[in-house]
């Protein structure tokens, strides 16, 4: 029995999306079953094929006994069940070549036959965990950024990752065992009845102490192992964090803190898996014991009714001594399988709760669903029209208050105002990554809830402040979203974005792997393949979020540059800390608490001597601090 598998079902943060979903193992079967039904079926019948086969040396060498090894062999003809008479040669030599021929070929047949059924159980299982991944990614792709805010990556990575390959071991393995099951126990046990029933009576004692034993051992295990996985739980995301926050570890030299954390962790995973270890391991002893026991009391039945040529106690008829052989084997056959049981319907059970998952993570709707009218944004002029906007991320928390503005395309909008005032909320309503609650955000009067995401993210670019690089090259990373750029449109983003001279003296220049989110570059350095990379999308509406990191005077100046670039003849909403483009934009809206309390040019702001002033003031170096007001 296989340690079952690490992932976490209590406490599980998918419980509205596990309610949904009706009868999960259906739909499996239904949907992704019903498209790779040729593998099943020959995997399938391949699996109960080999699994007869396995038992048909037993029954030959039962019969090869009785006609051809006993003293007696005269007596009786040798005969095989379900093999017509007239196939079976006449002399014993004949008989004994027959019967080794049979054997050989059941041993060929069964190896080809468990290789047809590998294939066939591995190719079903595959196809549908890569189909499923992939439906999954795509679906969870498309929903909208407040889901993403709530799950915790590691908790959507395991869907993707633990709950499908989950299924693919409950349909590879699963379905394995089951047919083995059916095939042999129904089989064997068939067999052991047609041979002589009152001898598979005797047998088949241990049928309910297997299962009792099984049942007992499940339950008991079952609750060891939940313990296990939750630890297993704690284990990676300590692990998870502290890879992470490395950084930060080393930075407070906080080591030895981090390594006592990951060791007292890592020994409650070690005491709770040797627990459950040591009661795993008494289980196949357990197991072998209670088939021993059904082999001496089938071998002491057996044989004494051989031995003495009568039927022992109240058994009756006779029982020859190639029957008592096959019966001795056969009777070991079916323990196994029989124990499996358990596992078969533990694998079931994971299985329906990873569906559950998967598919409830499918269904999950997005709210931001684009209509089946949704137009393609035309953009003209590049026009942008907030009109009395309100939002909440949270039922019951506004964030956004009545915001309004009409930006004239190719002008540049500034919005300022204390941390948490929303200032980057105001920003991802343009880009449509939430859904305003009231009120409408347009671009050259298309509302961006009528027209698709597509033309919409494709015509509106975004510069954020902290630029996400992916594992790849310098290159790919500017052409990321742009992926038909050739390498001289790359290079000529590169030089505008004041980035090619940085990046021809990297070792491989644009070939240079930037590593995990852009760790081998600096913060400057990133900032500049960003703004490359919008460059090369070249959309007529620009979100710019300015970083506020310190970055050296050359740096900033390189960065001004490119920024510069970017924005010529572009409308530009921007969050401004450079005090060049809070100055010269067009308009300057200063939020507070969500609401727009000033707006106007600089100078006209500086003049009405409120908030902005104070603001321009500090950043200037005029006053120290704000004044309360
Ligand atoms: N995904 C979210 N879910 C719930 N609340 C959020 C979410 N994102 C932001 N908020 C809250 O919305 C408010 C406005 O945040 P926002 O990021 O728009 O402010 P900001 O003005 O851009 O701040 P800063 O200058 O510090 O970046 C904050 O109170 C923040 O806690």
């Amino acid at each position: 029995m296989t340690e079952y598998d690490t992932n976490t079902d209590e406490d599980d943060v998918f419980e509205t999306q596990r309610a949904r979903v009706d009868d999960p193992m259906r739909r499996l079967f239904g949907t992704y079953g019903r498209e790779n039904w040729k593998p099943l079926t020959v995997g399938l019948t391949a699996s109960i094929f080999a699994h007869i086969l396995a038992l048909v040396p037993p029954v030959v060498l039962g019969s090869a006994i009785d006609a051809l090894f006993g003293a007696t062999r005269t007596s009786q003809s040798f005969t095989l069940p379900l093999v017509p008479n007239a196939w079976i040669p006449n002399s014993s030599t004949g008989q004994f070549w027959f019967s080794a021929g049979v054997i050989a070929v059941t041993f060929a047949g069964s190896a080809v036959s468990t290789w047809i059924k590998g294939w066939g159980l591995n190719e079903f299982a595959q196809s549908i965990q890569h189909q499923v991944r992939v439906d999954t990614y795509g679906a969870m792709q498309r929903l909208d950024l407040g889901f993403f805010a709530d799950k915790q990556t590691g908790e959507l990575m395991s869907i993707l990752n633990n709950d499908v390959n989950r299924l693919e071991q409950f349909l590879n393995g699963g379905l394995f065992v089951a047919s083995m099951i059916l095939t042999t126990v129904v089989g064997v046990v068939g067999f052991l009845v047609y041979l002589n029933w009152q001898l598979a009576l005797v047998t088949l004692v241990t049928v309910p102490v297997v299962a009792v034993f099984t049942h007992k051992f499940v339950q008991r295990i079952q609750p060891m192992y939940s313990e296990v996985r939750s630890t297993v739980g704690r284990l990676n995301s300590r692990l998870e964090n502290n890879l992470g926050g490395i950084e930060v570890i080393k930075a407070s030299n906080a080591e030895e803190y981090e390594f006592g954390r990951v060791t007292d962790t890592s020994q409650e995973y070690y005491d709770k898996n040797w627990k459950a270890i040591k009661t795993r391991i008494t289980f196949f002893p357990g197991l072998r014991l209670t088939a021993g026991i059904g082999f001496v009391v089938t071998y002491i039945v057996g044989g004494l009714w051989v031995f003495t040529n009568t039927a022992p106690g109240p058994l009756t008829g006779t029982l020859s001594a190639g029957a008592f052989v096959t019966f001795v084997f056969l009777s070991q056959r079916f323990i196994w399988p029989l124990a499996q049981f358990g596992e078969l319907i533990n694998m079931y059970q994971q299985a329906v709760a990873s569906s559950e998952r998967v598919f409830g993570l499918m269904d999950e709707p997005s709210t931001l669903a684009q209509g089946d009218d949704a137009e393609e944004l035309v953009v003209s002029e590049g026009r942008v029209t907030y009109d009395d906007v309100t939002f909440a991320y949270e039922a019951d928390e506004t964030i956004l208050r009545d915001v309004s503005f009409d930006l004239p395309g190719g002008d540049t909008l500034a919005l300022v105002g204390p941390t948490g005032a929303g200032k980057s909320t105001v920003l991802k309503l343009l880009l449509r990554l939430y859904d305003v609650d009231d009120g409408s955000v347009e671009v050259d009067g298309q509302d961006v809830r009528d027209v698709t995401l597509d033309s919409l993210r494709r015509q509106v670019g975004y510069v954020s402040q902290d630029t996400y690089l992916f594992a790849g090259t310098v290159g790919d990373n500017i052409r990321y979203g742009a992926f038909d750029a050739s390498d001289e449109d790359v290079v000529a983003a590169g030089k505008a974005a004041q980035a090619h001279e940085f990046i021809e003296d990297l070792k491989d220049g644009y070939e240079t792997e930037v590593g995990e989110r852009g760790v081998k570059l600096s913060g400057g350095q990133k900032q500049r393949v960003g703004i490359a990379r919008v460059l090369l999308q070249d959309p007529d509406v620009l979100i710019l979020d300015e970083a506020t990191s310190d970055v050296d005077t050359e740096t900033e100046m390189r960065i001004q540059e490119s920024l510069d670039e970017l924005v010529a003849d572009r409308t530009v909403l921007a969050i401004a800390h450079r005090l060049s483009t809070v100055k010269d934009a067009d308009q300057i809206l200063v939020l507070e608490d969500g609401r727009v309390t000033e707006r106007g040019a600089h100078d006209e702001l500086l003049e009405a001597d409120g908030v902005y002033a104070d603001l321009w003031g500090v950043q200037a170096g005029q006053i120290d601090s704000i004044p309360a007001r």
